[in-house]
């Protein structure tokens, strides 16, 4: 089974892998949303299943909730959990400071909410999430249905007084309709090229009429845990300037791997 999967997915599985770890009994753990996230819910899974793990998960998106009770994981809310001990997810973008674009898959809004309301967060990636600058990846912003491209032209309006490289915006489609997230919003995903100021322009954005959130994460994440396709892991904690460096050995996990790949894709 392993042999099938490709080597961003193995980078994917030993980057939630090692995340897995952090969990502890008595926990209230943050659940991200996208293919790295399921990952870290199939982990989370197996351990409940095979030591008994007991921790509460808060998912951030319908879709990690479905999973994570699949899996097994006791799945509460955030009214329930009110703080959490930690939120782990992926990223589409991270940078040297770990600014993230995060909402490639459509869960921003719950996303950010869920790890602002942790006491950590915890990114976990494959290497070619880590760039220079943000911004190569088209960053996502959810707006309320209503007179959305008048808030579209308000942004790209926005865009060029702030002198971004790229301007234009794209309504994110599922097929033929406008791509509906969890709170029944739409997504704009904005070309902008490359972010000089991620602070200034998240700020600048929130305060658009008909922008509900960004996908600019600043100063939320702590740790990153990159995966590489060979089982290496890399853990750095920006607090600490702790780094971390280890190997996941495949024939060691190969059985878990595969009983994991064949729970259903995100
Ligand atoms: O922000 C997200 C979802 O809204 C995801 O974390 C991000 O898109 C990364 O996804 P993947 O792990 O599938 O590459």
């Amino acid at each position: 089974m392993s042999g099938e999967l490709s080597p961003i997915d193995k980078a994917k599985f030993v980057a939630a892998k090692r995340a897995s770890d952090l969990v502890e009994d008595g926990m209230r753990v943050g659940l991200g949303t996208g293919s790295t996230a399921a990952w870290l819910v199939r982990c989370l899974g197996e351990r409940v299943r095979e030591e008994g793990l007991r921790f509460r998960g808060v998912p951030t998106s319908t879709r990690t909730a479905e999973l994570a009770r699949e899996v097994g994981i006791t799945v509460i809310s955030l009214d329930e959990a009110r703080w959490l001990d930690v939120t782990i997810d992926g990223a589409d973008e991270f940078d040297g400071n770990f600014n993230l674009i995060k909402g490639g898959g459509g869960a921003l809004l719950q996303e950010k909410i869920v790890a602002t309301a942790s006491d950590q967060m915890v990114v976990i990636a494959d290497a070619a999430k880590r760039v220079e600058h943000l911004g190569a990846f088209p960053l996502p912003v959810e707006v309320i249905p209503f007179g959305w491209p008048t808030t579209q032209a308000l942004i790209e309006e926005m865009l060029v007084s702030m002198d971004v490289m790229g301007r234009n915006s794209t309504l994110r489609m599922t097929g033929d309709a406008p791509y509906v997230t969890d709170e029944g919003n739409h997504i704009l995903d904005l070309h902008l090229g490359r972010i000089g100021d991620p602070r200034q322009l998240s700020l600048v954005l929130n305060q658009i009429p008909g922008v509900v959130e960004n996908g600019l994460f600043v100063d939320i994440c702590d740790t990153v845990i990159v995966g590489f396709g060979d089982g290496r892991i890399e853990l750095r904690d920006i607090n600490t300037g702790e780094t971390e460096n280890e190997r996941l050995d495949f024939v060691e996990n190969e059985n878990m791997f595969a009983d994991l790949g064949d729970w259903k894709r995100d």
